[in-house]
């Protein structure tokens, strides 16, 4: 798309992020509220950020947090793209596509090799080479009688912690379980305490305050979430917002736990992994559900060579990929992949592609939760060597299923 000759991209100042975000509560029909202001504004101090000018006036806002990313096999800087709107006077103009090519030059200037965003609509990032790396199981539990088990929960204590004591006793622990599952983001202290554990969930006001849930001494498992009202004449269910534990009996004791607590008649997890081990050890189907699998984390290979450098690989694969890709030319062309257990090399090669793809089902694939042979069965991979989508999948496989708790 022609950018609007109006429009400029440029730095969002300190000084003009207040207008920014006059955009941003225009864009997201949302009201400007102080204490969400305050929040609103420290979030983006911290971010890199890009403006779409008419002339002296902000008419549009795109940010980037500065986070790390769990890769297979490592952790990858990358930038955490939020707050993207544009003013409603000046849609379809260009402004969009102009930010995000000025925040994905900036990330590659600053060595992030990825991208990451949660979209509000699904349908707007694809073009830009984002793929779906990661998503969103929604599970519920009828908790109006005892949760149902295969397996023996593990009988360890289970205490509740002030969420002031939360992040400094369990941000330990997960911080050491993150870097088993790609796609987890590093959590600052502020993090913590601002996205997670705020007393009040100023998106949903229906929650009450946050309750950390800890098991064992040292720690095995948490379980963060928040008991929610329902209205008139129904009993209120919980929401549960985080879970992790180390052994398959951890993880049914913090599910039995929260499936019983009194008067709460149901568990709502909105963003479990699609393995999760509860999905097999619950005994009946019918108590714990399955009600959708959305996507989650979209991932764009900013600088594709350096992000396949940077994970690990399970199996041993040499191919030749034909990539597209529209807007970042750096990444397109034909490259060999020669990847092990032992290490990567990606570097252009003119030898004929084994298999043709564009960028955004490549970084589907990247985080290992996408597998490339369902993308040729789709029509969207051309697999010009036979077996080749199986020898890629062999070598991205990860132990784990990639997945993202934070939404940002
Ligand atoms: C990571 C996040 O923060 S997600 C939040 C995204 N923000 C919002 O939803 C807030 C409300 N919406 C907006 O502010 C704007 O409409 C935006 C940001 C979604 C789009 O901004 P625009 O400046 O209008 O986009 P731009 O003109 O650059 O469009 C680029 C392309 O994306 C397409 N596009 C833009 N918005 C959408 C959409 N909602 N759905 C599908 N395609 C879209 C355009 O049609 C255009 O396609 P083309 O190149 O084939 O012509």
């Amino acid at each position: 798309m022609e950018h609007s000759p109006g429009l400029r991209f440029d730095e969002v100042p300190e000084t003009r992020i207040d207008q920014a975000l006059d955009v941003a509560y225009l864009a997201f029909h949302e009201k400007k509220e102080d204490a969400r202001h305050k929040h609103h504004r420290d979030l983006l101090l911290g971010c890199e950020r890009v403006g779409a000018y008419d002339g002296n006036a902000v008419a549009g806002l795109a940010a980037a947090f500065p986070f790390t990313l769990s890769v297979p096999g490592g952790d990858l800087p990358c930038a955490g793209v939020s707050f993207v709107c544009v003013a409603p006077t000046h849609r379809r103009r260009g402004a969009l596509s102009g930010m995000l090519g000025e925040l994905h030059r900036r990330s590659a200037e600053a060595g992030r090799a990825i991208a990451a965003l949660w979209a509000s609509e699904d349908a707007i990032y694809g073009r830009f080479g984002y793929g779906t790396a990661t998503r969103a199981a929604s599970v519920e539990i009828d908790a109006r009688n005892p949760l149902r088990l295969r397996i023996d929960p593990d009988e360890g204590p289970l205490r509740l912690v002030d969420p002031a004591e939360a992040p400094a006793l369990i941000g330990p622990y997960y911080e050491r379980t993150r870097a088993a599952r790609p796609g987890r983001i590093v959590r600052t202290e502020a993090w913590w305490r601002e996205e997670w554990l705020p007393e009040k969930d100023e998106d949903d006001e229906a929650a009450g305050p946050p309750r950390v849930a800890v098991l064992g001494e040292p720690v095995a498992g948490y379980a963060i979430y928040r008991v929610k009202s329902r209205g008139e004449g129904l009993r209120p269910e919980v929401r549960l917002d985080d879970l992790e534990a180390d052994t398959p009996a951890g993880a049914a004791a913090l599910w039995r736990y929260l499936a019983s607590i009194d008067l709460t008649d149901k568990v709502r997890a909105w963003n479990r992994p699609a393995d999760d081990p509860l999905r097999l050890f619950a005994a009946d189907g019918d108590q714990v559900k399955t009600t959708a699998d959305s996507p989650a984390l979209k991932l764009r290979l900013i600088d594709a060579g350096a992000a396949l450098r940077a994970r690990s690989w399970a199996a041993p694969v040499d191919l030749v990929l034909e990539v597209r890709d529209e807007h970042l030319p750096g990444n397109a062309g034909r490259h060999r992949l020669t990847a092990s257990p032992e290490g990567c090399s990606y570097r252009p090669d003119g030898a004929a592609a084994d298999l043709a793809l564009d960028v955004r089902d490549l970084a589907s694939c990247y985080l290992g939760g996408t597998r490339v042979a369902d993308l040729v069965r789709a029509g969207l991979v051309d697999e010009r060597t036979p077996a080749a989508a199986a020898a890629l999948d062999a070598a991205l496989r990860t132990e784990l299923l990639p997945h993202t708790s934070d939404e940002f």
